[in-house]
């Protein structure tokens, strides 16, 4: 059987040197191109890639995923930063690219999907919930994708069952002291040497709290959800967004 021919762009990065490494690793991949910053795009049609891991910046992702999906390339992409304006671009792109496949991962790490998971599930049995991410201070942007994400999530779960919302007496707060405000939930963000990324979820109500907390100590953690992602992709038109939806999480 034919190897998948896959490229990764950002490939020096964090992530993406750890990227590059596994690709190889794959029995059942080829990495035909490995782009940095300022590197042709052109490279990944040039190169017969079929699949892109997309690893770099918030500011760089919509232009290489329009180049992507014009040109028929499926997209993995763990780059963070997506509103509801760039969704609904690459959304139109899809559109005018029928069987073309794009997976945007805020987490590619199995602990932080059940982490998601169980936040989601909880969500409607507490009274207050906020969210705590952090990681290390070379992160670019805050609240990180996998915190927004998350609390999107409880917030849509608690919207579902009725909740009323959280209590909260504050009347005077230093800008920022109750951390942002992601669809009613509160979103911490730590940034502190040392760290990689990790998350705290914090549930409450009478005479008990719950915590959910999920630490990524090594990059490595996000490899098989990138591998699974790639395989999957091409065979997943339009846009996917979680890596929930290619694992059966019952
Ligand atoms: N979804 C997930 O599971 C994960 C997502 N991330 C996200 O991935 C992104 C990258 O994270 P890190 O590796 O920590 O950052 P990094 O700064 O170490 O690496 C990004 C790399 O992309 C390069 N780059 C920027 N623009 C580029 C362009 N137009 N073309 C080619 N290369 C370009 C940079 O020069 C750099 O080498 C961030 O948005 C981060 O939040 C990181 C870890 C896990
Ligand atoms: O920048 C990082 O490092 C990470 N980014 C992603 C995010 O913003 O959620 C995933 C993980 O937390 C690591």
């Amino acid at each position: 059987m034919s190897k998948l021919r896959v490229a990764v762009v950002g490939a020096k990065g964090r992530i993406g040197s750890e990227a590059v490494r596994a690709v190889e690793a794959a029995d059942d991949m080829e990495l035909v191109a490995a782009l940095g910053r300022g590197d042709r795009l052109e490279t990944l049609t040039e190169a017969g890639a079929q699949v892109v891991v997309e690893l770099t910046h918030p500011d760089s992702v919509m232009e290489n995923l329009e180049f992507c999906v014009r040109n028929g390339i499926h997209g993995v992409v763990g780059t963070t930063g997506w509103t509801e304006d760039r969704l609904a671009k690459l959304t139109s792109w899809l559109e005018a690219s029928p069987g073309t496949g794009v997976l945007i991962a805020p987490n590619f790490s199995i602990g932080a999907v059940l982490t998601m998971a169980f936040a989601q599930q909880a969500a409607r049995f507490f009274e207050s919930v906020e969210v705590v991410e952090l990681h290390h201070p070379n992160k670019a942007d805050a609240p990180s994708g996998t915190a927004t994400r998350t609390a999107q999530l409880i917030a849509a779960a608690r919207r579902e069952a009725g909740c009323a919302p959280q209590p909260d007496a504050t009347t005077t707060a230093l800008e920022g002291a109750r951390g942002a405000d992601v669809d009613g939930v509160p979103v911490h963000s730590v940034r502190l040497r040392g760290l990689l990324a990790h998350q705290e979820v914090l549930l409450g109500d009478t005479g008990e709290t719950l915590t959910i907390r999920h630490d990524s100590l090594h990059h490595s953690c996000f490899m098989p959800g990138i591998l699974l992602g790639a395989r999957r992709v091409v065979s997943t038109p339009g846009l996917t967004f979680g890596l929930e939806n290619f694992l059966d999480l019952g």
